[in-house]
């Protein structure tokens, strides 16, 4: 018998999408591992974004193919895609507030994903709120208040509890520590760490910034004009980069 492990998770074949006559991505291939992060790294504009949605589903690329778990994502219709975004996969963004809903509670946002997916029972939706709001570090006692009464930090880590609390197996990552300050950046990173490791998530992360690359992803891709121009273990690409665009990429940051 096969082991899990010997397949892949999500299988990118060919991945293609123009906006007219410019390129977003540009036949994009490759395979995520059970419990792998994958780090999606380039400049503004290489196509990091085009990726993402397109293998979210939020975009329909032009050509080629998304396989999860084997299934052709791209042929599955809206209620089926729906179900996977609210079982399998979560979607964490860069800007809490397009991940949130921010009239609802700090509790109501953790506890609506769980209800989404059938929980009934009010006493244990509350229960689970209250551990996950423990888990992000948001203390018990602003488990009643709105989102837009936190803090940027706070709010993102709410975020990312209202993604993982009905326990997906793959999470999309668009800049998740985008627009905070260092030191929350420093924190949301090791919290995501961590949870990442409890829950053997796979990740596909995009970041424009290496160090949140270096710090959660196993393996990297380099996107320019909408291209993989690179793709390895992580540490093998960042401190050996090949392609002279990664090598400037790399030597830009480390004369900051
Ligand atoms: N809605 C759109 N209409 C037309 N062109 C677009 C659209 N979205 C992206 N593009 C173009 O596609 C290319 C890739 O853009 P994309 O946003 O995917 O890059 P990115 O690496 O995510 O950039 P950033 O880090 O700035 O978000 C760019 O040339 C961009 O101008």
């Amino acid at each position: 018998m096969r082991d899990f492990k010997d397949t892949a998770l999500l299988q990118v074949e060919g991945l293609t999408k123009r906006y007219g006559a410019r390129i977003g991505c540009a036949d994009v291939s490759f395979d995520l591992w059970p419990g792998e992060v994958l780090g999606i790294v380039g400049e503004s504009g290489s196509g990091k974004s085009t990726l993402l949605s397109c293998l979210a589903g939020h975009l329909t690329p032009d050509h080629g193919r998304v396989l999860y778990q084997g299934r052709d994502t791209l042929a599955m219709n809206e209620p089926e895609r729906r179900v996977l975004g609210r079982t399998d996969w979560a979607f964490v963004h860069q800007n809490p507030r397009d991940g949130l809903r921010m009239g609802v509670s700090a509790g109501g946002n953790v506890g609506e994903r769980l209800m989404a997916v059938g929980a009934r029972n009010y006493g244990a939706i509350r229960e689970a709120a209250t551990d996950w709001l423990a888990r992000v570090e948001i203390d018990a006692g602003r488990i009643d208040d709105r989102p837009r009464q936190f803090s940027g930090g706070m709010q993102q880590r709410l975020q990312i509890a209202r993604n993982l609390v009905t326990g997906p197996k793959l999470v999309f990552m668009d800049e998740p520590t985008g627009g905070l300050d260092v030191s929350v950046q420093a924190r949301l990173l090791d919290l995501l760490r961590g949870l990442v490791r409890d829950m053997g998530l796979s990740v596909i992360l995009v970041t424009h910034d290496l160090a949140v690359a270096r710090l959660l992803a196993d393996r990297l891709m380099v996107m320019q004009g909408g291209h993989v121009i690179e793709h390895g273990l992580t540490d093998q690409v960042l401190d050996d980069p090949q392609a002279p665009y990664t090598q400037l990429l790399v030597s830009s940051v480390l004369q900051v």
